[in-house]
């Protein structure tokens, strides 16, 4: 959908940002740009809707050059969403929203049908649409953003730091509206973040650039963590790139048998056989008869690196598994989920 065909930025103080790239990015995919401070990825994602023009390369878009396109027609085709949201603080949330709509010129009606609907979408109520964007929260600004990005239903959308200024947990919850939008809408779209977690949970395939506007490794997430290019791709995973690795396998395939009936620790069901506590059964665990220790139970779809989490902090080492309605299914132990852990390494070491 998007293609960099070696792409160079010098800007006219002697600035290079973007050193010959070239990179795909595919259609109806998510590709991640990141890289320290001053890498060049804001410049990047500026060219694809021609904020920026290159020094000298090409980029298509859909199969065309953005060059030979008007740029502000090309700007109005491509969704484009930024930290702190960008939206005009004078006007309400609903004529944020139909602001490209409007441009495009579908009429008053009609763009505010449409803004009306991606409130919605966008988790919002319909009351929001009515405030202006000072009266509304950081996160609730950014889905704002999200919204008026969506509004013509561009089929790229461009995301620089949206999730940037928000706080960890209001993070987690746009990553997952976005990963949800995504699956509905599969638009094309770039994506920059400094949080490599950011861009192992949401891209599709992820590119890696250091200082002077280099690319460095472009792979999917799995690839980067098992296979980093080189030292400076590894030290920007972080130490703990091997268990970032355990976050894109689900606990589906790891083998579980029956909760101990008997034992030092059991655990105790409600009536609908949800797990509400493990309780020691005698004093052979070292903890008085009786006490009652918290379980976190673990669906399918959580990921081996919650479920070694979880098999760390069980007095018991091992960890309930529950279906959709929250029933026990049975438990898995810690050994397993190892077993399944270096697993999920070696195939990603060789399945590239
Ligand atoms: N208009 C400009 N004129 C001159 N230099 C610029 C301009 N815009 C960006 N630069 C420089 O180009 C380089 C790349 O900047 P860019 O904003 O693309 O990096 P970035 O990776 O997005 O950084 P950050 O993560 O800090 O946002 C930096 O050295 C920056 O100072």
């Amino acid at each position: 959908m998007i293609q960099f065909d070696t792409v160079h930025k010098r800007f006219p103080n002697g600035t290079t940002a973007v050193h010959d790239l070239s990179l795909d990015m595919p259609e109806g995919g998510v590709t991640v740009l990141v890289g320290s401070s001053g890498c060049g990825k804001t410049t990047t994602l500026r060219m694809i809707n021609r904020m920026v023009d290159p020094t000298s390369g090409t980029i298509r878009v859909g199969g065309k050059d953005v060059l030979d396109q008007d740029a502000a027609e090309l700007r109005r085709s491509i969704g484009y969403v930024i930290q702190q949201s960008g939206l005009f603080p004078h006007r309400t949330v609903l004529d944020n929203i139909a602001t490209v709509p409007l441009l495009l010129g579908w009429g008053r009606k009609k763009a505010r049908t449409r803004a009306a609907e991606l409130l919605e979408t966008v988790g919002l109520s319909a009351d929001a649409g009515k405030r202006f964007p000072h009266q509304l929260s950081g996160g609730q600004q950014q889905r704002v953003g999200v919204a008026r990005a969506l509004a013509a239903d561009p089929p790229v959308l461009l995301m620089d730091e949206p999730f940037g200024a928000v706080d960890p947990v209001v993070r987690t919850q746009l990553q997952d509206e976005l990963l949800r939008l995504q699956k509905e809408l599969s638009k094309t779209i770039v994506f920059v973040t400094h949080d490599i977690d950011e861009a192992v949970r949401l891209g599709d395939q992820i590119a890696v650039f250091r200082t002077g506007g280099h690319l460095v490794q472009c792979a999917t997430p799995a690839e980067l963590l098992a296979r980093p290019a080189d030292d400076f791709v590894a030290d920007f995973l972080g130490a703990e790139r091997g268990l970032k690795l355990l976050s894109l396998t689900t606990l589906k395939d790891v083998p579980q048998g029956p909760a101990p009936e008997s034992g030092a620790w059991t655990l105790v069901l409600d009536e609908a056989r949800r797990p509400l506590h493990w309780r020691t059964a005698d004093t052979g665990t070292g903890t008085a008869a009786g006490t009652e220790l918290p379980v976190r139970p673990l669906k399918d779809t959580d990921s081996l690196l919650s479920a070694l989490n979880e098999s760390i902090a069980s007095p018991t080492g091992l960890v309930a598994r529950v279906d959709a309605n929250g029933a026990l299914t049975g438990v898995t132990s810690r050994d397993d989920i190892h077993k399944h852990a270096g697993q999920a390494h070696t195939t990603a070491s060789v399945a590239i």
